[in-house]
């Protein structure tokens, strides 16, 4: 029998009954012996390393939300031990760009055995899993943080205000090399393709393809919103002059207006200067990705 070792997050997400649901996909998991461990949201990082070089587990799982996934990720030192999240936060973006909207999808990966090598960015020192942007998504998560209203009504009720205040912003870009300048509503880091709300901001990324994509999308008026909503539905923005992608391996980004950003949906200072690195380590992530 094999180790398993599920970290869950007993705060994530909205779900009723999580104990009983931990109880249910542990029973529907074969040939793992499954301990569980709890964040506790004090020094979990020091616990998870703790707790991840003691057992050293054949399979890790992570139930939680796209925080919980990335602070196992990051004291994690054996890159081999394959992980399964289990979607338990309540956007869980990184889940959704694996195939998993629910923990029936978990399963269903750790059936089907199918692992993929992820990328991983570095960005200014920070890991980063799924998505950075700066700009009008960044502006939207700083409202949504320091408003009342919770959840993904206020979320969307706040984007219809933010489009129309936001202006675009400065920046200065290198790209492997290649230097431009630019002006952006948004700017979009992507290892992921997608948004836990489902939009599919990179459409023509992959998250084991070994770069990321930069997505500059500058929409002036109310015709270029509606594209980009059309874009978003069709899921392709190749037609549309005011979104501009550019893949790499490192880049530099000069901030010159000192736009908002966030690293995978928490807030970061302001901050002139940041660099994005694909990291040269991979991780071993089950997943329902469809085959191109
Ligand atoms: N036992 C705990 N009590 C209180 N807070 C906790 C506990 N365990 C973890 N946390 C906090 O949970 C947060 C991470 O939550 P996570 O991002 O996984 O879920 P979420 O916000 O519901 O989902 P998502 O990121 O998908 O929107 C961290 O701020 C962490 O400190």
């Amino acid at each position: 029998m094999k180790n398993a070792l599920f970290i869950i997050n007993p705060i994530s997400g909205n779900i009723e009954n999580k104990d009983e649901l931990v109880d249910e996909i542990i029973q529907d998991i074969f040939g793992y012996q499954v301990s569980i461990w709890k964040t506790t949201g004090k020094d979990d990082e020091q616990k998870v390393r703790a707790l991840l070089e003691e057992t050293c587990p054949d399979l890790l799982m992570i139930g939680g939300g796209d925080g919980t996934i990335k602070m196992v990720v990051s004291q994690i030192s054996n890159l081999e031990c394959p992980i399964l999240p289990v979607p338990f936060g309540s956007a869980n973006g990184l889940a959704k760009c694996l195939g998993i909207n629910d923990w029936e999808d978990s399963l269903s990966a750790l059936g089907k055995g199918q692992v993929i090598k992820m990328d991983m960015l570095d960005i200014n020192g920070e890991l980063c899993l799924h998505l950075c942007d700066f700009g009008f998504n960044a502006g939207l998560i700083k409202k949504f943080e320091e408003g009342d209203e919770r959840g993904m009504i206020a979320y969307f009720k706040n984007s219809l205000s933010q489009m129309f205040e936001t202006r675009p912003n400065r920046y200065h870009l290198q790209v492997d090399g290649m230097s431009m300048d630019i002006l952006s509503k948004m700017l979009v880091v992507a290892n992921g393709q997608m948004y836990g709300t489902g939009a599919k901001i990179n459409p023509g990324g992959n998250i084991d393809d070994g770069v990321f994509e930069i997505i500059s999308l500058n929409p002036e008026g109310i015709q270029d919103w509606l594209s980009l909503t059309l874009g978003f539905i069709t899921e392709d923005f190749s037609d549309l002059d005011f979104v501009k992608t550019w893949k790499g391996k490192n880049a530099q980004i000069e901030n010159i207006d000192g736009a908002a950003f966030h690293i995978d949906g928490e807030m970061r200072e302001e901050s002139r200067f940041i660099s994005v690195r694909l990291k040269e380590n991979k991780l071993n992530m089950f997943n329902n990705i469809q085959p191109a």
